[in-house]
């Protein structure tokens, strides 16, 4: 039997969509795995009641296909499905990083991300890495066709998820086919500018990046509150707002004496509009863990 600890996930960053992503600190989810003929799953915790536990509905069973590696596999949820954190990933995540381990596959972390896509591809349709490659790699990672390329950075983060459900799938179709040169010559310079402010562990330039005109403006429709949170955690001092993946969580970026009061702005504009909600206050951290 072993136990993993994956850590939930923000991709896109605004300007980075479905490049850019970030591991949390919390919230995770925690996996056991143990050897076993065939695949089964148990699922507890955070919005189990919506997650299937058929093996091939679940994103740890595609995984567990992939490794050719069948494993009894008990997931705890930390992460609620359908968040916006990247709840789908982490569980795949786990399952890509404990069943190498406990098949002595000999898998580098690198090479276990597009194993832990094809779980995504079951739930979105698409074998996305941006999420998946944070919760294995930590960090800030840029996954591309080439690979994904990953830096160490501590920005503290506020992420606010209301009480809102928000499928990637949905979000995914009402992203516009097309953009403007003029649109694409901003995206360059802010994803630039974020990966620079990585780089320097610096909110400041990291926030700065995460403007986009692209993607967040039509998805953001799809937040009610979205406009009013935001510009409440701006005036609170966040250095950047945006949608964490494809939503509903909103995410922002701040130094580290600022976090209470964003978080505490962003619960209220919330529930200005009569919406639920929970804030981590949390910050760039470490991928997947075995104990
Ligand atoms: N192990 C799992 N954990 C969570 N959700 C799962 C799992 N396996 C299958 N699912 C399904 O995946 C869907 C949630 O995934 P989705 O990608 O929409 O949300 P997310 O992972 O929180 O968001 P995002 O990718 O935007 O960060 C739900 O329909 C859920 O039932
Ligand atoms: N990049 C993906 C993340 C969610 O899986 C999106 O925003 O649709």
């Amino acid at each position: 039997m072993l136990t993993v600890r994956a850590p939930a996930t923000s991709a896109n960053l605004g300007s980075g969509f479905d490049v850019f992503g970030v591991a949390l600190e919390r919230p995770a989810d925690v996996v056991r795995l143990s050897k076993a003929d065939r695949t089964t799953i148990d699922v507890t915790g955070a919005g189990s009641q919506f997650i299937p536990e058929d093996p091939e509905k679940n994103t740890v069973g595609a995984v567990a296909e992939a490794l050719d590696a069948p494993a009894h596999i008990e997931i705890d949820k930390g992460v609620r499905p359908a968040s916006g954190l990247g709840s789908s990933a982490a569980s795949a995540a786990a399952a890509a990083v404990g069943l190498n381990e406990l098949y002595d596959r000999g898998h580098s972390r690198e090479e276990l991300v597009p194993i832990a896509a094809k779980g995504e591809a079951v739930v979105s349709g698409d074998a996305h890495d941006d999420n998946v490659a944070p919760s294995i790699m930590g960090g800030f990672t840029i996954a591309t066709e080439a690979g994904v390329r990953q830096v160490d950075a501590s920005i503290p983060l506020v992420a606010c998820l209301p009480d809102i459900v928000v499928s990637t799938r949905d979000a995914r179709r009402v992203v516009p086919e097309t953009a403007r040169v003029e649109q694409l010559v901003e995206t360059v310079g802010n994803a630039a500018t974020l990966t620079t402010g990585m780089h320097r562990d610096d909110p400041e330039l990291v926030g700065e990046g995460m403007h986009d005109t692209v993607v967040t403006p039509s998805r953001a429709k799809l937040i009610d509150g979205y406009e009013e949170v935001r510009e409440a955690a701006l005036s609170a001092g966040a250095t950047g707002v945006t949608i964490s993946g494809a939503g509903p969580t909103v995410i922002a970026a701040c130094e580290e004496d600022r976090q209470r009061a964003i978080a505490s702005t962003m619960l209220d504009a919330f529930a200005d509009r009569g919406i639920d909600a929970r804030v981590y206050q949390t910050r760039i951290g470490r991928g997947a863990q075995i104990f």
